[in-house]
């Protein structure tokens, strides 16, 4: 293996989404002199761009897709290696490439992502949607489907439910409610009628939602090569019109077998089911701790159990004693995070300076769109792990916005704003600072009270 070595970096970062790149843009700036290598499978990096502080925790950027040109042009002690690793030697302190070279390193960092958790492996007639490739995929079979069957009630589904135009679109859910990932079902119910409605710019001609109730027969997955995952607005340059007419009658290329006995004729099936951190080349032969979600376990400087590998992004799970109003979702935002704050502690390390676990670890914030409403989540949003000691106050008008807030113990603990509620900043700050919100009970969501002034 040593023989074949080509070089020693200080740093090598696996992975060009956005949480590799973002530790690549950290390490680099904080430490010019040390050489740096970026490996990465797919063509392209993602690189975050208007990046906007909304508030203490709130985030929003967009996200594009860029030749990695870009990167090592803006800093001269990266070189970019295209080519996926296979393999990890963490005793030896060095990485095996698919086109067969090996590279050392000082300290590395994992941001492989993940990849659809597809639920029926290698079925052609299954697909699942993680970047360009499979969104293009996607996009060529639908312009010819008349029926396709999206199984899943996360951001994918709750996504594609709405976008998908000119194609029947029969959604199997699991759950009472849609979007169980991210909505209860009050929020869940609020949103309901957008599906019915046209959409705002262009009226959907063909748009038919069946729901139903019932899990999903168990079957077979796509191939998977993997790129950086989509993230927001990815349906917004590609066209998701399917091919119009329906045919009641006639034969399907594929049928899905649901739990609650119906059987559906479709074109094709979207699995819409999560994500399975991209672990596999890494494993082997290396003695990882790996969570139960199948993450590489990460502690509060973001090292996994292997000495002098780190690892960020959807591949790891944060194992540290987390914040009571955060946890982890694998979404662009914590992606984002992870790599910056992983680029920092291993330049902390190297420079042999102390580091605290940053401070947007402390509460979950995550902004977002569905069904077109501008849509914010804080804190136990959903009263994740509070049990029964939790209390919720809603406000909702039709049509208009939706806005929940967790209380537990006289404070608020998490809030669901869904519509142009302008109330991000003030629930922030009261989450944040743990007041005790006793005294004014209701009246947190009078809409005739300004909560700022109240507050101020
Ligand atoms: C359709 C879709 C829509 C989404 N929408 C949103 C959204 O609106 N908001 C939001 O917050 N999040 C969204 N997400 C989630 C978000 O995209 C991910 O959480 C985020 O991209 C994860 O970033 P990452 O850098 O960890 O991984 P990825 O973006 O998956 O990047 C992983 C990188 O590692 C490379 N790689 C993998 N294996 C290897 C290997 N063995 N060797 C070398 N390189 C390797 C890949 O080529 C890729 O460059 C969405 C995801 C999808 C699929
Ligand atoms: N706007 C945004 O913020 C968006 C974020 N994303 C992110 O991208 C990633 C991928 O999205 P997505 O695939 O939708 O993942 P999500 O984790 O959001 O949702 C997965 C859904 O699939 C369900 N599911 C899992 N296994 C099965 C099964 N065997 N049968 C039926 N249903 C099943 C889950 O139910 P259960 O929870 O009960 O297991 C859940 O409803 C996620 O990390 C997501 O957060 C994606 C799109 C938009």
């Amino acid at each position: 293996m040593a023989e074949r070595q080509e070089k020693t970096f200080k740093f090598v970062i696996v992975g060009g989404g956005i949480a590799g790149v973002t530790c690549v843009e950290q390490l680099t700036s904080q430490i010019p002199s040390g050489d740096v290598a970026l490996i990465t499978a797919g063509p392209h990096i993602k690189a975050v761009t208007n990046y906007k502080q909304v508030s203490k925790t709130l985030e929003e950027f967009d996200v594009e897709e860029k030749p990695s040109s870009v990167l090592e042009e803006k800093f001269p002690n990266l070189t970019v290696i295209h080519s996926a690793v296979k393999s990890l030697h963490t005793e030896t302190h060095s990485v095996e490439t698919a086109d067969g070279r090996v590279f050392g390193y000082e300290k590395l960092c994992i941001c492989s992502g993940g990849r659809p958790n597809l639920l029926m492996k290698e079925n052609p007639y299954v697909l699942g949607i993680r970047d360009t490739d499979s969104a293009q995929e996607f996009q060529k079979r639908l312009c010819k489907a008349k029926r396709i069957v999206v199984v899943g009630n996360g951001g994918i589904a709750l996504e594609l439910v709405y976008e998908v135009e000119g194609c029947e679109v029969i959604w199997a859910v699991k759950d009472k409610a849609i979007g169980n990932t991210f909505f209860d079902a009050g929020a869940a119910q609020f949103l309901i009628p957008s599906l019915e409605a046209d959409k705002p710019e262009v009226a959907a001609p063909c748009k038919r939602t069946r729901y139903t109730t019932e899990e999903p027969a168990p079957g077979a997955s796509q191939t998977f090569t993997p790129g950086s995952a989509l993230g927001p607005d990815w349906h917004e340059g590609i066209a998701l019109r399917g091919a119009q007419s329906v045919c009641f009658l006639g034969s399907w290329p594929v049928y899905i077998q649901l739990t609650n006995g119906k059987t559906f004729g479709c074109d094709f099936v979207v699995s819409a089911t999560g994500v399975v951190p991209n672990t596999e080349p890494f494993l082997h032969g290396n003695n990882f701790s790996v969570a139960n979600d199948g993450g590489l376990q990460v502690d509060d400087h973001m090292m996994t159990s292997e000495p002098d590998v780190y690892a960020a992004g959807d591949v790891c799970t944060a194992c540290w004693k987390h914040s009571p109003l955060w946890q982890q979702m694998r979404l662009w935002t914590q992606a984002r995070q992870m790599g910056w704050y992983a680029g920092r502690c291993m330049a902390a390390e190297v420079l042999s300076e102390p580091i605290e676990l940053d401070f947007c670890f402390e509460l979950f914030s995550h902004i977002t769109k569905f069904f077109n409403y501008k849509v914010v989540l804080l804190g136990k949003f959903n009263g994740q792990g509070l049990g029964p000691d939790q209390e919720l106050l809603v406000r909702c008008t039709k049509g208009q916005e939706y806005v929940k807030v967790v209380v537990s113990g006289g404070r608020m603990v998490g809030a669901v704003l869904i519509g142009e509620t302008d109330l991000e900043e003030t629930f922030e700050n009261l989450i944040l600072n743990q007041m005790d919100l006793t005294p004014y009970g209701e009246e947190l969501l009078n809409p005739n009270i300004d909560i700022e002034d109240y507050f101020d």
